[in-house]
């Protein structure tokens, strides 16, 4: 059976974080493990609080999974501060970890931070250039190129303007622009275009953590990077369609749609 860990913060809600990504890992048939940065109070209403753990410990999870049960492949998410971000990257660089996925989680969709401002330069000098893949939304697409994103030519420039901060590669998920959800996988010096329609559901609640949980699975199958975002988009959408009508607001994805093996 492949291994995925992923390295982010817990939802008590079960919509996002280290929770989605477990559902995730479970619905591809791999066997999920997570390291945990951060314990956030929160629901489908908005972040509430949030207890970040001490790095050290954050490496002590990491020594515990590498030691024992190596991962094919790792995904990150919500990391909230500079140090946890440095002892993340050594720990990753000492055990030589493979197919690493970025989410640099740096705002919850309901506006809350989930990064400190300090934060997103080691983001971008450290982490970035250890992943294969980042997976910025909109807005952080646009706090790494510096300018608005407003269209699909807008997305084309921040990912070559982004692709110049790391040796991996760019996709931009296009959930927030309004009338498609439309990404863009900058690769190897190439563009590719993932395209959906927009699903009509406004419970959208964890869906980065979903997709680039799912990226990570399909990299541990062994799946080319661009033929892994398509598999993943799949799996986002079919998450998305299948519905689920949970809590006062945006509300997590339906797992259960496709519990599949590989
Ligand atoms: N209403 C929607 N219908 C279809 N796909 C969506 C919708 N909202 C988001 N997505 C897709 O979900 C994934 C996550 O995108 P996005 O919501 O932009 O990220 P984040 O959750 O990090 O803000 C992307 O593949 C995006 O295109
Ligand atoms: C613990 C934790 N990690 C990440 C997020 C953000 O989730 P994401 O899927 O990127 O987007 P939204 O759920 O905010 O739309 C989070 N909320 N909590």
């Amino acid at each position: 059976m492949k291994k995925v860990l992923t390295i982010a913060g817990s939802d008590c809600s079960g919509g996002a974080g280290i929770q989605a990504d477990l559902k995730t890992m479970t619905a591809h048939g791999v066997y999920g493990m997570s390291a945990i940065t951060a314990l956030t109070a929160q629901n489908t209403t908005g972040v509430y609080g949030v207890f970040e753990a001490p790095p050290e410990f954050v490496g002590q999870q990491l020594d515990c999974i590498f030691q024992d049960i190596r991962p094919d492949a790792v995904k990150i998410g919500m990391v909230s501060n500079a140090s946890i971000i440095e002892v993340i990257v050594r720990k990753l660089r000492d055990y030589r970890a493979e197919r690493i996925v970025v989410d640099p989680v740096m705002v919850a969709t309901s506006g809350s931070r989930l990064m400190a401002d300090a934060a997103v330069t080691t983001l971008r000098d450290r982490l970035l250039p250890i992943a294969a893949v980042i997976t910025p939304n909109i807005p952080e697409a646009e706090c790494l190129c510096g300018f608005v994103i407003e269209s699909t030519d807008d997305m084309l420039r921040a990912a070559k303007n982004i692709a110049r901060l790391l040796p991996g590669a760019v996709l931009i998920k296009g959930g927030h622009l309004t009338d498609a959800a439309d990404d863009l996988l900058y690769c190897d010096g190439q563009a590719h275009w993932y395209h959906a329609p927009r699903v009509e559901n406004p419970n959208t609640h964890g869906t980065g953590c979903t997709l680039s949980s799912a990226i990570a699975c399909e990299l541990a199958f062994g799946h080319p990077l661009p033929e892994a975002v398509g598999r993943a988009k799949e799996y986002i959408t079919g998450a998305l369609s299948a519905g689920l009508d949970l809590g006062k607001g945006s509300g997590p994805l339906n797992h259960c749609f496709a519990i599949r093996e590989e």
